[in-house]
């Protein structure tokens, strides 16, 4: 089923074509990595979809009711299913794990909250620990963790909303091997049932996820496809060789 749909947007910075007629559409469920060289306009992208950017014309279109996010709050969006992760991790060091999900758990406001019995709490917080593989550390505080962990800490902490899509800026800088490892594996895991958009510079980090692929450039798609197909094409080659 097709989840988003971003339709001609455009966004324009005291003059700049930041964004340039950007479209682009995620099914659901669905892994996908967002590439591009500096400056193609990844970062603005993301701020469009979480409605902390306002374009200058096109559409978001979003779910099976086709909603126009354009217009919305960042709250509003984020309480329709939009999570995003932002490069640095922001959990409550000096709480533990558990507290940290714990207080996610507590912050749902979606219409689902209410259905959701204080009693289901403590399966769903195991639950989130054993999907961010830090069930052995619930009891450490944050601060404690490796960087790594605290990364997958605060994604459990994003699926305490329950997003239907979640936004993930550059997950692997950063982190050990393992991590990478682990990441990219948590990733094609939670995208099984929900859709992932990655942001990623890192190739081996991208061609570890196995998904599409979509090349951003002057802020609009240059090429679209599996890693091996988007990194033949000729164009893709000349704008990271820089010509
Ligand atoms: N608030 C702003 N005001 C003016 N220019 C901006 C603003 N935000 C972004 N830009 C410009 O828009 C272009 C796209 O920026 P953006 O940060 O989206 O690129 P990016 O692909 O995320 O780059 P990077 O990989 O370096 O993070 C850049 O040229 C940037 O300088």
């Amino acid at each position: 089923m097709r989840l988003l749909e971003v339709d001609g947007v455009s966004v324009t910075f005291d003059g700049f074509r930041a964004i340039n007629n950007l479209s682009l559409s995620m099914g659901e469920p669905e892994l996908r990595a967002v590439i591009g060289p500096n400056g193609a306009g990844k970062t603005t992208f993301m701020d469009i979809v979480t409605g902390k950017t306002r374009p200058d014309s096109g559409r978001v279109i979003w779910g099976e009711e086709n909603r126009n996010l354009i217009g919305l709050s960042e709250s509003s969006i984020a309480r329709a299913g939009i999570g995003r992760k932002f490069q640095k991790p922001t959990v409550f060091e000096d709480q533990t794990v558990r507290e940290n999900l714990a207080m996610a758990l507590k912050a749902r406001r979606d219409p689902f909250a209410v259905l959701f019995r204080r009693s289901d709490m403590p399966a769903r917080l195991a639950e989130l620990a054993e999907e961010i593989a830090l069930t052995e550390h619930l009891t450490r505080k944050a601060g404690e963790l490796s960087h790594g962990q605290k990364q997958w800490l605060e994604i459990g902490m994003l699926l305490a909303q329950e997003p239907r899509l979640l936004l993930v800026d550059e997950p692997a800088a950063g982190m050990t091997p393992a991590e990478r490892t682990h990441t990219a594996d948590l990733l094609k895991r939670l995208a099984q049932t929900r859709a992932v958009i990655v942001v990623e510079h890192d190739m081996e980090f991208v061609r570890r996820l196995e998904c599409k692929v979509t090349v951003l450039h002057e802020g609009r798609v240059l090429a679209e496809g599996s890693l091996d197909h988007v990194t033949k094409n000729q164009d893709v080659i000349d704008v990271y060789l820089g010509r």
